[in-house]
C-alpha cells in the first residue's frame, strides 16, 4: 500500500485517533496495524453484542458484554505485538476529550454510525486543524472523504437529508397497500395501545392537531381498555381479536390519522406481536405476507451492514490517511462505493470540494477560553472580549449565544452577573459569537476550557488548535470539477450525494454526483493508488 517507503516515519511518528470500533472501526484498526501506523487511539463508548460478530471481526463469542475498544485493541496487538494501541471506553462527546486533546493527533479516522457523534467530532477537528476522514456504510453502499481545515468542505457544508421516513395517515388508517403499512400500524399504533400505559404519549403522534382524530383517538383507546379490563375473563381473546381485526377494521375506514411511537425491536416479544399482528393485517387487506425477520428490518428501520462494503470503505479510507500525512493531497478523493446498482463499475470517486463559504462550521473562527468558571462571571467574560483586540475588532457588537439560547446581546445583559458554572457554561461548553454585522466580521466559536480551580477568576483567551503543518495543502484544486470523465454517462442532476462524508442512508448508484469521475480498476495510474 506504502509506495513511498522513504516517507514511513512520518507514519511511525504519526498520531491517529480512530472513533467508533464497529464495523467499519474494526477494519480501519486492522488496516492501520498492518499499515505502518505505530500509535493508535482507539474510542467506543460501546459494548459487543451477538448481532456484532458476523462482520466485527475483532470480536468473538466469549467476548459479548465486554467494551468493544479494549477488546479491540487487545485483538489487533495480539495480531501485531510491535504497535501501541490506547483503548478509551467513553463518548467522544465527552467534554474532558478537548480539543487540545485532539489537538494531541496528527490525524482523525470516523467510523461512526449517528449524524450528532459525526457532527462533534467534525467540530473538534475544525478547531484543532486536524485532518478527518469521513466513512459511511449503508447496506450495499459507501462512501469515504477527507475533511481539512480552510482546504475542503467539512462535514456541515452542506445540509444533512432527514433521516426520518414517515407515511400518509390515511394509508396506514385505512388504505394499506403493502406489509409495511402494516408493520407501521402494528408497530405504531396498536402495540402503543396495548402496551403502553402511558396514553400522553399519544401527544407525541402526529395528528395535525385534528380535533376529529384526536376524538376518534381517545374513543379508540376507551374501548380497548375496557377490554383490556376484561383479562380475567374467559371470552377476553376473542373479544380483543374481534375488536382488533373485526370490528375494529371498519372502525379504520372512518379514521384519517397516523401515529409514531417507539417499540423496541430487539425484545422478542415486542417483535412478535407486531410480526404477528402486521401479517394478519396485510392477509385481511390481501397483501403478502413475510417473516419475522424481514419484519424486524421494516420495524426496525434496518438497513443491513454489509463486511465487505466496510472492508471496501476501510481499506480506501486508510489509504486516504496515508495520502494525507505523506502530503500527497491531491490525490485524496471523495470516493463511492456503490454494488449492484445499474452501473458496471463499484468505486467511483469526486475531487475534493472547497469549503461553502456560508458554512457555519468550517468558516468560523476558533478560539478557546480558558477560565474557574465557578468563580468567573458573564461579566469578566464580556470585559476580556472587549479588552482582546487581537481577536475581536474595535467597537465589536455581537450576541453571545450557547446552542439557541442567548446568553448576552447589546440589548440584553440580565446574566452579566452570573457565573459561568451557573449559566451551565463548563469545561467543553461551546459558545457562539455572533457579530451583528455578518458581512465584515465572521462567526466566533469559542471553547470554553477549565483554569486551575485555586486561581482567580481571570481569564485567557487563546487561537485554538495548532498551525497547519499539512505537506502539500497547496495541491487541493481551486474548482468543483464540472465536467465528466469519459465514461459513457450523461450529466446527472446534482441529487446532494457529494455530501462530503454525510451519513449514508440510501446512496444507490443512481444518487452519485454529476461531478463524479468512475474509477476504472483497470484505468489510469492515479485511479490504481486509491485501490492498491
Ligand atoms: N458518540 C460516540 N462515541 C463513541 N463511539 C460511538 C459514538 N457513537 C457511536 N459510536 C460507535 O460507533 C460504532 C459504529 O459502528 P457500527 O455502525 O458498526 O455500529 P454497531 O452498533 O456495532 O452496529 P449495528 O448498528 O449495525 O448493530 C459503534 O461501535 C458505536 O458504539
Ligand atoms: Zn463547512
Amino acid at each position: 500500500m506504502l509506495t513511498q517507503p522513504d516517507k514511513l516515519p512520518l507514519l511511525k511518528s504519526s498520531k491517529v485517533l480512530l472513533v467508533g470500533s464497529g464495523g467499519v472501526g474494526c477494519e480501519v484498526l486492522k488496516n492501520l496495524a498492518f499499515s505502518g501506523f505505530l500509535d493508535i487511539t482507539l474510542i467506543d463508548l460501546d459494548t459487543i453484542e451477538l448481532s456484532n460478530l458476523n462482520r466485527q471481526f475483532l470480536f468473538r463469542n466469549k467476548h459479548i458484554g465486554m467494551p468493544k475498544a479494549t477488546v479491540a485493541a487487545n485483538s489487533i496487538l495480539q495480531m501485531n505485538p510491535n504497535i501501541s494501541v490506547t483503548p478509551i471506553v467513553d463518548n467522544i462527546k465527552n467534554p474532558k476529550l478537548s480539543i487540545n486533546w485532539f489537538s494531541s493527533f496528527q490525524i482523525v479516522i470516523n467510523a461512526l454510525d449517528n449524524l450528532d457523534a459525526r457532527r462533534h467530532v467534525n467540530l473538534m477537528c475544525q478547531a484543532a486543524n486536524i485532518p478527518l476522514i469521513e466513512t459511511g456504510t449503508a447496506g450495499y453502499s459507501g462512501q469515504t472523504t477527507v475533511i481539512l481545515r480552510n482546504l475542503t468542505e467539512c462535514f456541515e457544508c452542506q445540509p444533512k437529508p432527514l433521516e426520518q421516513k414517515t407515511f400518509p395517515v390515511c394509508t396506514i388508517r385505512n388504505t394499506p397497500s403493502s406489509l409495511i403499512h402494516c408493520v407501521v400500524w402494528a408497530k405504531n399504533y396498536l402495540f402503543s395501545k396495548m402496551f403502553t400505559r402511558d396514553t400522553s404519549k399519544i401527544s407525541d403522534l402526529d395528528t395535525d392537531k385534528d380535533p376529529d382524530v384526536e376524538a376518534n383517538l381517545s374513543k379508540e383507546s376507551e374501548v380497548l381498555k375496557n377490554i383490556l379490563y376484561s383479562i380475567q375473563e374467559k371470552d377476553f381473546p376473542k373479544n380483543l381479536f374481534d375488536y382488533i381485526f373485526g370490528t375494529h377494521i371498519s372502525i379504520l375506514l372512518e379514521l384519517k390519522d397516523m401515529w409514531i411511537i417507539e417499540f423496541d425491536k430487539d425484545d422478542i416479544d415486542a417483535l412478535e406481536f407486531v410480526s404477528s399482528t402486521a401479517n394478519i393485517r396485510a392477509f385481511i387487506f390481501g397483501i403478502k405476507p413475510d417473516s419475522i425477520f424481514q419484519i424486524k428490518a421494516m420495524a426496525g428501520n434496518i438497513i443491513p451492514s454489509v463486511a465487505t462494503t466496510n472492508a471496501i470503505i476501510a481499506g480506501i479510507a486508510v489509504t486516504q490517511a496515508i495520502k494525507v500525512l505523506l502530503g500527497n493531497i491531491s490525490d485524496c478523493k471523495t470516493v463511492y462505493y456503490a454494488y449492484g446498482g445499474n452501473r458496471p463499475q463499484l468505486l467511483y470517486k469526486e475531487s475534493l470540494l472547497h469549503p461553502n463559504p456560508n458554512c457555519p462550521i468550517c468558516q468560523a473562527q476558533y478560539l478557546s477560553i480558558s477560565s474557574n468558571y465557578s468563580k468567573s462571571t458573564l461579566q469578566d467574560l464580556i470585559k476580556q472580549i472587549s479588552d482582546c483586540k487581537s481577536y475581536f475588532p474595535t467597537d465589536f457588537e455581537y450576541s453571545l449565544l450557547e446552542n439557541d439560547r442567548i446568553l448576552y446581546d447589546p440589548d440584553f445583559d440580565d446574566n452579566l452577573p452570573s457565573t459561568l458554572e451557573s449559566l451551565g457554561i463548563t469545561s467543553g461548553s461551546i459558545l457562539t459569537l455572533l457579530p451583528e454585522d455578518e458581512s465584515t466580521n465572521p462567526t466566533i466559536l469559542i471553547a470554553i476550557q477549565e483554569k486551575n480551580q485555586t486561581e482567580k477568576s481571570a481569564i485567557t483567551i487563546e487561537k485554538c488548535g495548532s498551525e497547519s503543518t499539512l505537506y502539500g495543502a497547496n495541491q487541493v484544486p481551486k474548482k468543483r470539477k464540472l465536467e465528466p470523465k469519459e465514461n459513457g454517462y450523461s450529466q446527472e442532476p446534482n441529487t446532494g450525494s457529494k455530501n462530503a462524508g454525510k451519513a449514508l442512508k440510501k446512496s444507490g448508484t443512481d444518487s452519485l454526483p454529476s461531478t463524479t469521475e468512475i474509477i476504472d480498476l483497470e484505468s489510469t495510474e492515479s485511479d490504481k493508488v486509491l485501490i492498491e
